[in-house]
Formats: C-alpha cells, structure tokens, sequence
C-alpha cells in the first residue's frame, strides 16, 4: 500500500538517517522542504522531494496537503500514563493552599495514587490507561515511555508493568517500560527505607528483569524521597541486569543526581527544573540526554527548566509531558511545545527538534522514529491549513492537528 501526500506547504525535520540527536546551537535549525511531496510505502517513509521535480509515481492513495504542514509525531520520553483513578481532591487542595510537598507528606501524592493501583484489577488499570494511550495518540504522540512507580510492592509493580506490555502489544507506536519502583517509600518502610530499598534491589527488580518487563530503570532521587547513595545502589544493580537509567533529579533540590546519572551512563536525566552550574558542567561531553517538562512545572507552579542556560552550554534538550495523575495531569506534547516556547524561551524550531528527534533520542528510537527520513517509520502528522510552523506553539490552546498517522496508517 502506497500513500502519497502531495502539495505540503512545508515538510518539517527532514534529516540524514545519521542524525540522531541535536545539541547546543544545532537545535536552532530545523530543516525543512516548502511544497513538498512525501511518499509512505507500507509503514515506512519511502521517499520525499519538491513539488517542482515530483516523478511519477503510481499511488494507491493520494492526499493534498494544500495549505498545511507535515511533521513527524511527537516523542514523549516521560509518561507515567499507566496509572489507577485521579487526585483532583489533591488538586482542589493546592488551590485552598497546600503544597505539593506538604500533602505528599499527609500521605497523599504518589501513596494515594499507590494505594488506588494497588486496589484496581489488572484489566481496568489497563482500560484506564489505554484511553489516556489513545488520546495522547490523536495528539500526535507517536512514540511513547512509560513507568511504574505507582505500584510500590512486587505484585502492584508487576502488575503495572504487565499493563504497559500489553499496552506495547496492543498498539501500534513504539512503547518503552521503566521499572520505577523507587518512586516513593511506602508507609510500612516509613521508619526503614533502606529496606524498602533491599527490597526493590533484591526482590523486585531481579523479577522485573527475568520477566523482561522493562528496558530502563529509574528512581526519584529527591530530598524526602530517595537519596544519592539510594541512587548509586540501584542503578549498579539494575546495570547486572541490563537496564539503563532514565531517572527523576533536581525537580526540587539539586542533591547530585545528574552527575550520579552523568557517572552511570544515563540515558536521560528528567525534570531539571532547579540546575545549579556543576549540574550542567557534568552532562558537557556526556551521552545522556537533559530532558525537560514543562507542564509539570506550569501545573506545580514551580521553575521551568532552564533551557537557554542547558542549550548555550552546547547541551541538547528533549521535551516531553510527564503525564501522571499527581504533578501533571496532561499528555498534551502541542501544550509541552508551546510551553517551552513560552515559558522557557525556546525557539519553535529548538522545541520542535526537542519534542521530536531529542525525545526519541532519550528512549533509544531516534534511528527508527524521530525525523521525515528515507527508512524511517511512518508516523507523522498533518495540521490544519495553518500560516506557518511557528503558529503551532503560538496558538497554544488551539488543536492545529487534522490527522496522525503511525506506522502509515490513520490514527
Ligand atoms: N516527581 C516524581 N514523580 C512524578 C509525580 C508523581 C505524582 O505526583 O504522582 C513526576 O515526575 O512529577
Ligand atoms: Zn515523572
């Protein structure tokens, strides 16, 4: 099956298939093709060009694009879409005063959300998080990371992980699991974290891996929450079995968990929202990609990670939506574009580059997914008729989006 798109106004993020990350001042260019065609054979992108040297080619099905835009889908590298129930009480709360900080330690927070995983059975933790899956989809999102982390005990972490398989199973954009079960210390462990540690390391984690339920490892590494050497522990042991880290620093404090991820070979360090000068110094030279979220911090009423600071350093940065019932109830990646415009002073083009080819990068997709590249998969979207590109994060609350296509076919 041939699918031809013709007439596109501007073909955006058409790159050599071995480009698989922008950093520093590359971010602010965004290669693009004005009147373009763009051929999908099956579920791969085949070929593309100008409108003006289009050959002939015999097309089972052609669509115009007159007037819009193509991009690929977007990547998000931060989810934790799997999840049971909401906390809008906990919302309503932050309204009427409270901080985030102080209902976690009045039990709610990631413990709430834990205690709901823990009571749902399997197939509606599963229902629950494959309509959120669906939406972010119609959104554009084509490429999808997802954690534990709300289950805290063997079975409820299994059981959240076997949710996210049958996720990847069941649909057809690449998914990636990250075993989280360091995301929080369970009430029972209150007086005894380092038990609880023993049992993520000791108990969990060689089940997690003997099942191959996951590809990454990740821990909230925070005051209040699981310290340094926690950090440097479990990453070791999860590196026995094979999984990279992908984890949770400086959201609130810099306590040295970029450099702990920096010195573990990390895939991504996530949040960043408070970056002290040594924290960027280490990721300089280093393959681990800074990843940004901004509507975490637009929901918290926290700092935004600081792009420009990341971005002159010559660093790379990646985007994506942190989607989770507690800091950020939203799996919008247009919103996370327009945000990091806003709110962070990135450049359309950098934030596009970030939510697209960086965010693949940061779940090991970007030789797949990520770029409009011969070979690639074909997941892209088509917008409305819009002025230009730069119109997506300006029209922030508006849905530009026409279609998404992944693996060539309509979402
Ligand atoms: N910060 C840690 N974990 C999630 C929030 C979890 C929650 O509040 O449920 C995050 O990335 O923001
Ligand atoms: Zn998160």
């Amino acid at each position: 099956m041939n699918l031809l798109i013709t007439n596109i106004k501007e073909l955006l993020q058409v790159r050599e298939p071995n480009i698989l990350k922008v950093s520093g001042s590359e971010m602010k260019e965004l290669p693009t093709i004005k009147n373009a065609w763009l051929l999908i054979e099956g579920n791969k992108i085949a070929d593309y060009g100008s409108m003006e040297n289009i050959p002939e080619i015999a097309a089972d099905e052609t669509i115009d694009a007159t007037g819009k835009i193509v991009l690929p889908t977007w990547c998000d590298s931060h989810t934790h879409i799997v999840y049971a129930g909401n906390r809008e009480l906990e919302f309503a709360d932050r309204i009427n005063g409270l901080s985030y900080e102080e209902i976690a330690n009045r039990g709610g927070g990631i413990l709430n959300s834990a205690k709901t995983l823990q009571d749902t059975p399997e197939d509606e933790v599963y229902d629950q998080s494959a309509k959120r899956l669906e939406e972010v989809m119609k959104l554009g999102t084509g490429g999808v990371e997802i954690k534990s982390g709300y289950g805290l005990t063997e079975e409820a972490e299994l059981k959240m992980l076997r949710v996210i398989r049958k996720l990847r199973e069941n649909y057809d954009l690449p998914v990636k699991s990250t075993f989280l079960g360091a995301h929080a210390i369970p009430k029972n462990y209150k007086n005894d974290p380092d038990a609880y540690m023993d049992l993520v390391i000791n108990e969990i984690l060689p089940e997690v891996a003997k099942e191959d339920l996951a590809q990454y490892i990740d821990i909230f590494c925070e005051k209040g929450y699981f310290s340094l050497d926690d950090t440097h522990r479990l990453l070791s042991a999860a590196r026995e079995y094979g999984l990279k880290p992908k984890i949770h620093v400086n959201q609130f404090n810099a306590i040295g968990g970029v450099k702990a991820g920096v010195e573990h070979d990390a895939l991504s360090v996530d949040h960043l929202e408070v970056m002290n000068d040594e924290d960027i110094e280490v990721l300089k030279g280093s393959q681990t990609m800074p990843v940004a979220l901004p509507s975490c911090s637009l929901f918290l009423s926290i700092p935004y990670t600081p792009a420009r600071r990341i971005l002159e350093a010559g660093l790379p940065l990646a985007l994506a939506t942190d989607f989770n019932p507690g800091s950020t109830p939203s799996g919008n990646m247009n919103l996370v574009v327009s945000l990091a415009c806003i709110k962070m002073k990135m450049t359309p083009e950098e934030a596009i580059n970030a939510a697209t080819i960086n965010g693949a990068y940061a779940m090991e997709l970007s030789e797949t997914h990520g770029s409009i590249t011969k070979g690639k998969f074909a997941n892209f979207i088509i917008t409305k008729e819009i002025p230009s590109y730069t119109f997506l994060p300006y029209a922030f609350g508006t849905n530009s989006i026409e279609s998404v296509y992944i693996n060539g076919k309509i979402v």
